[in-house]
């Protein structure tokens, strides 16, 4: 096989969201790789079109819209599940005019963002889902054990009012797994009365314990002891600071990553930061979303977005203040 048969071919994407939150799929024609299988609407790449024009193009003729507002890409990733690598450009659409139809003969079906678990989709379909699902500011305690506890408290519950926070990673570690989990406790309870996903560090038997949405491991954790069986729906996420890291991340099921350090900061003083450069060419297009972390905050989202990241990360930028 030739290397240029091994190049991925660049495939666009679109999630038509209604304004119930449904999303549009549409059965694959027989005939076609993957028959019978539900995709998101869109196709091959045509010459060296722009991914914006494929996608304006494939949605026109396959679906019948027009004047989609594409803003910035929910995710860019290659995976090599079908016949031949793909790298799907995948955008999230919420603007569009026209009522889509299926113009090639393939059924279209909006589906409730619970429902497509009823649904064969395509391989890899749980990666865009996992990036359509997640938010753009993934929120990070600092240290409980490093502050005043009631102040701590009060600044949690600040974090947890604000409509944008919808994920928290609980960090400290300064207590050890029986303080921590007792904080985890409070924290998930405190956290869900605001439908806040909290994600701990430590053992499955602990997440269990607290009740909590998911873990958060470095990336040898997850090496050592493979995908811990969460409960369905269960999230689990890692760091990461290499290439490498992210592949293996990818390749051994964790639903996303946090990539680090973009710049230095005070938690992290000795580590060598990668600068965007160094993160773009470390993220490349691994199957799975990625957080940009590292003396990033609110400012840093549209580049982050524009740098195929999932979004920020962040303790001290979304931690709030004193008032
Ligand atoms: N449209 C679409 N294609 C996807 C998704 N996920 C995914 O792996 N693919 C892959 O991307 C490729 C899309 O190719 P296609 O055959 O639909 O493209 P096309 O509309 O240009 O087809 P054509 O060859 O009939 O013109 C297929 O290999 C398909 O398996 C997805 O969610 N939507």
């Amino acid at each position: 096989m030739t290397s240029d048969k091994q190049a991925p071919l660049d495939i666009a994407v679109g999630i038509l969201v209604d304004d119930a939150g449904r999303v549009l799929i549409a059965r694959r024609r027989a005939g076609t790789p993957g028959a019978g299988l539900w995709e998101f609407p869109g196709g091959k790449r045509e010459g060296d079109e722009p991914m914006r024009d494929c996608l304006a193009r494939e949605l026109a003729e396959e679906i019948g819209v027009s004047d989609c507002r594409l803003d910035t890409p929910l995710i860019r990733f290659t995976h090599t599940k079908g016949e031949r690598p793909v790298r799907l450009h995948v955008w999230r659409i919420d603007h569009w005019q026209g009522e889509p139809r299926g113009l090639e003969g393939q059924e279209l079906a909006w589906a409730e963002r619970d429902s497509l678990a009823d649904y064969t989709l395509l391989p890899a379909t749980d990666v865009i889902l996992c990036a359509l699902d997640l938010p753009s500011r993934y929120a990070i305690t600092p240290a409980l054990s490093a502050a005043e506890p009631h102040r701590w408290w009060a600044r949690l519950e600040r974090l947890l009012e604000q409509p944008h926070t919808r994920l928290l990673r609980l960090r400290d570690q300064g207590l050890d797994d029986a303080a921590y989990q007792a904080l985890a406790a409070q924290v998930v309870e405190a956290a869900h009365q605001h439908d806040v996903a909290v994600l701990v560090d430590r053992s499955l038997s602990l997440c269990r314990a607290v009740g909590a949405d998911g873990l958060h491991w470095p990336v040898a954790r997850l090496l050592e002891t493979g995908r811990p069986q969460l409960e369905p729906g269960g999230l689990l996420a890692v760091s990461a600071h290499t290439r490498s890291d992210l592949a293996a991340a990818a390749e051994r099921g964790a639903d996303f990553a946090v990539l680090s350090p973009v710049a230095a900061t005070p938690t992290h003083p000795g580590a060598q930061a990668l600068g965007w450069d160094g993160w773009v060419a470390a993220r490349a297009d691994h199957a799975l979303p990625v957080y940009a972390l590292g003396g990033l905050g609110e400012a840093d989202l549209t580049t982050a977005h524009r740098h195929n990241a999932q979004g920020v990360a962040a303790i001290r930028a979304f931690w709030p203040g004193e008032h």
